[in-house]
């Protein structure tokens, strides 16, 4: 539906730099590479989220589908249509479609309502200022409108003010007037960020909802993990302007490919060790507390530093010695935390710290000897860098 394609775009900063004893400076221009050779397509009905941690190019890549950002070079199409196209260094043959003729429905951080008007005409006003090819009669507009605020839960305020909702209501009103159009797709850049944490928790699952039920294809711009998780159908994680990996909320999750990617979703305990035999996806790697197998779909080879890494609710703890001897260590409890639904612990294991997530269930005295084992198939593999 939506494939972008070696997508570059590079800002010049300027900045002064001192010489010396910071008497003198000279004005610096130094190049951004905020989007560097970005790829992904975007299919039907998808929720694809663009997450990565502030600076990483994703509000870049976003703004480039919008047509508010023209990128130096790569291609974005929709539905097979080029919206943007440019060979790097060329300017002959590309193609830049205007942001209103791209036809896109749009809700950004700070959602711009229009204060003088009603709930209603804040929804009416993409219909009634779109392009004459588009435009409808006022009866389609009452018709469309009312749907649109029913959907939304908002039809009891059709005639109020638009300041005069609440900070969800008005968020609520922002993806309104973005649907209306019936767009083919939705961009969001952190739609949710202006809100309190547990009206960003409950509109984060109405959002879900909606996503689901109207079928939007939609791309979500976020920082923040859980949110990626809980809302995509697929994820792409983005670093210094790459997209460092691309799956699934559950393959990012359970399956990192870099260190930077595990590191970012969440806590990860990371055993480095050196690949010491591989049999197609099975590996054995030697770390100082031993050997540990393993089932991955990772890019190392034999010899070379890795780290292995598992998820603190993937490591099992128990008092006794475990049936399956495979990927056991032993150690000390050091620290016990009670979380309510979940309990932590913290066991040394020679230089290792590792961090055990359990039920509220087992709670075990710290100084222990514990015995700890690594699901083989819930530890990933990623090189040492
Ligand atoms: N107009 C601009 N002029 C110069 N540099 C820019 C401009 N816009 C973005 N950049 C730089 O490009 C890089 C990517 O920025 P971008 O806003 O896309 O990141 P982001 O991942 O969306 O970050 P955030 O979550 O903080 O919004 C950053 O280094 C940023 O400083």
């Amino acid at each position: 539906m939506l494939e972008v394609s070696r997508l570059r775009k590079t800002f010049e900063t300027d900045g002064q730099r001192a010489l010396g004893r910071g008497r003198r400076t000279v004005n610096d221009v130094a190049q951004v590479f905020a989007v560097n050779d970005v790829s992904f397509t975007v299919e039907e009905g998808e929720m694809f989220t663009l997450l990565g941690p502030s600076g990483c190019g994703k509000t870049t890549t976003l703004r480039s589908i919008a047509g508010l950002e023209t990128p130096d070079s790569g291609s974005i199409a929709l539905d097979g249509r080029a919206l943007f196209s440019r060979q790097a260094g060329k300017k002959k043959g590309a193609v830049n479609v205007a942001v209103n003729k791209r036809g896109l429905g749009m809700v950004f951080q700070s959602y711009a309502i229009w204060p003088h008007m009603s709930v209603f005409d804040n929804v009416a006003f993409p219909l009634r200022v779109a392009p004459r090819g588009r435009r409808v009669g006022e009866a389609e507009v009452k018709r469309r409108v009312t749907k649109v605020l029913e959907t939304m839960e908002l039809a009891a305020y059709a005639d109020r003010h638009a300041t005069k909702l609440s900070g969800g209501q008005q968020q609520r009103l922002a993806l309104a007037r973005a649907i209306v159009i019936e767009p083919p797709l939705l961009l969001l850049d952190e739609p949710l960020s202006n809100l309190d944490a547990k009206l960003r928790e409950s509109l984060r699952y109405e959002l879900k909802r909606l996503q689901r039920e109207l079928g939007i294809t939609s791309i979500y711009v976020t920082h923040d993990q859980t949110e990626a998780l809980a809302l995509s159908s697929k994820v792409a994680v983005m670093q210094a302007g790459q997209v460092a990996q691309l799956g699934t909320p559950r393959e990012i999750y359970q399956r990192p490919l870099t260190k930077f990617v595990a590191e970012f979703i969440g806590t990860a305990n990371f055993l480095d060790g050196t690949v010491r035999a591989r049999s197609g996806q099975d590996f054995a790697v030697e770390t100082a507390n031993g050997v540990l197998t393993l089932t991955a779909d990772a890019d190392v080879t034999v010899g070379s530093a890795a780290l292995a890494s598992i998820r603190p609710e993937s490591v099992q703890i128990s008092v006794e010695r475990p049936t399956d001897a495979r990927n056991v260590w032993s150690g000390v409890v050091t620290t016990r935390a009670f979380l309510g639904e979940a309990m932590d612990h913290i066991v040394s294991v020679g230089q290792h710290e590792i961090n055990v997530r359990s039920g509220p269930e087992i709670s075990i005295e710290p100084g222990t000897p514990v015995y700890i084992r690594f699901d083989p198939s819930k530890l990933s593999l990623v090189p040492m860098s």
